[in-house]
């Protein structure tokens, strides 16, 4: 089943710097461990904004929302899922 997931991050201003960069790398290592399996199909930066969309391709609502729910960044995300059908004029 394949999804388009739209997350915008909203990291408080305050952070501090360090812990922010240890997040940012935490989520670059788990988001990339699910490119090379095939889950996170595409990821692509929204111009202008600290969003992405992104392509996944997974069994189940409950699969992808287990995926999303553990991203290192997820406390700081709003998220928001659409679920795609094949369209009737797709070759
Ligand atoms: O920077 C983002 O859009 C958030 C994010 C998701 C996966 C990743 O590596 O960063």
């Amino acid at each position: 089943m394949l999804y388009m997931v739209h997350m915008q991050v909203n990291l408080p201003t305050d952070m501090d710097p360090a812990e922010a960069a240890r997040i940012k790398a935490e989520e670059k290592a788990y988001s990339q461990s699910l490119q090379r399996d095939g889950r996170w199909a595409h990821i692509w930066r929204v111009v202008g904004e600290y969003a992405n969309v992104s392509i996944f391709d997974v069994a189940s609502n409950d699969e992808l929302h287990d995926l999303l729910s553990a991203l290192p960044l997820f406390p700081y995300m709003d998220i928001k899922v659409t679920p795609l059908a094949r369209h009737p004029s797709a070759i």
